[in-house]
């Protein structure tokens, strides 16, 4: 493949830094055509399913769209702000917070996010970062968690995207954080302000996404990242083992998830006599349908109707000061060595050299 032509090069523009706030994506609308497109590009990342090709394009043609679009726009529909889907308002508040807090850490940087399926893509972010001068881009996933079916995959659009451009910006990526002392922080002050307010509960339910048990025997992290966050986070809230559970929602398809599942897990609980029960999703960095509408609708539901008697839910982090300071960190340390702090004489520099090539530009226009 021949990589696509480049406008001319010129001197003197100022070498910026860029970073994308990267999210899974969601419907542009709640209508069932919006979420079919949304489902098609999703599920046929095979990244997210990893089944031989053919048999999965009939099944996702002849079954699941056909019968899950309508269901799951209803369920979209159920959690659709006046500003459009939860995920997309998080991520981009998000966004435009990460960038005042790098700015008043002394960054000169743009913040963007884009939307690994779905718009805005990653594609036409990163593009439009370069065409603003940023010869540096650090790719922040929002998953604290790496996985192979969504951290690896935004890489994957990332790298097949570049596949096709001449003059790629330096690149950089962010792993993973699910251990790193400020997202933890963040999760500890969150559930301890919940607490103040409400009191505690029996049990606190770390409920994180699920994935197929197969990706973690063939060695995707994901499963332990999760169990460590969780340890991280009882640590920091003082928990016994008997305080806490570890579960996986969201499952998708007959074949077996991780385990143990949210849904039956708090059933139990309900028949068991627990009275009461917090359920938080660390791994969730954006409230979204997952945690809005399965948890805080579904599982509740589940839970007071198996005999349980008060539910909470506590949101993710979203807009929270302190998650936001920790993510400016983590941005931070992946972009050490970078010159983001731009200063006058880099901005006087970079002004004389387009100065001096103007002038030659027009010495050369003068001979013609
Ligand atoms: C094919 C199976 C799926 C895998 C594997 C999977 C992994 C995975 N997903 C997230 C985060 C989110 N998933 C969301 C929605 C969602 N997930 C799946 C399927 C798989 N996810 C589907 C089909 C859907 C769409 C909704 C539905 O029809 O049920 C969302 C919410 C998006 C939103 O618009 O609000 C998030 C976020 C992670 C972190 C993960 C693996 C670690
Ligand atoms: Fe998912
Ligand atoms: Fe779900």
């Amino acid at each position: 493949m021949r990589p696509n032509p480049e406008p001319p090069f010129s001197h003197g523009t100022l070498s910026k830094t860029g970073v994308v706030l990267v999210n899974l994506g969601t419907p542009d609308e709640p209508t069932t055509p919006a979420v079919r497109r949304y489902l098609k590009q999703f599920l046929s990342d095979p990244r997210m399913v990893e089944i031989p090709r053919a048999v999965w394009w009939l099944i996702l043609n002849g079954v699941i769209l056909p019968f899950r679009s309508s269901k799951s726009a209803a369920k979209y529909a159920s959690i659709w702000t006046q500003e459009g889907s939860p995920l997309m308002v998080h991520t981009k508040k998000q966004a435009a917070l990460l960038r005042g807090y790098l700015g008043e850490r002394g960054h000169d940087v743009q913040v963007a996010y884009a939307m690994r399926y779905g718009s805005p893509s990653l594609p036409e972010t990163v593009d439009k970062l370069k065409a603003d001068g940023c010869e540096r881009i650090l790719i922040l996933p929002a998953y604290p968690q790496y996985s192979a079916t969504t951290t690896a995959s935004i890489f994957d659009a990332v790298f097949s995207h570049y596949a096709k451009v001449r003059n790629v910006p330096e690149l950089r990526f962010v792993k993973h954080y699910h251990d790193n002392e400020g997202y933890i922080d963040a999760l500890k002050k969150s559930v301890l302000a919940h607490w103040e307010v409400h009191g505690r509960p029996d049990k606190l339910v770390m409920s994180f996404h699920g994935v197929p048990k197969r990706t973690l025997l063939l060695g995707d992290p994901y499963h332990c990242e999760c169990h460590k966050t969780a340890r991280l986070l009882a640590a920091a809230l003082r928990l016994t083992p008997e305080q806490y559970i570890v579960t996986f929602q969201s499952r998708f398809g007959k074949a077996e998830w991780l385990q143990p599942y949210t849904a039956p897990t708090v059933q139990k609980m309900g028949k068991e006599g627990v009275r009461r029960i917090d359920v938080l999703c660390p791994g969730f960095t954006s409230d979204c349908l997952e945690t809005l509408e399965e948890i805080a609708m579904e599982v509740k539901q589940d839970f007071l109707t198996s005999g349980g008697k008060e539910f909470h839910y506590i949101p993710c982090l979203n807009e929270d000061p302190t998650w936001i300071v920790a993510l400016a960190e983590i941005a931070e340390q992946h972009m050490a060595g970078w010159p983001t702090m731009l200063t006058p004489q880099m901005r006087e520099d970079a002004r004389k050299e387009a100065e001096v090539a103007r002038q030659k530009a027009m010495q050369m226009g003068a001979k013609k």
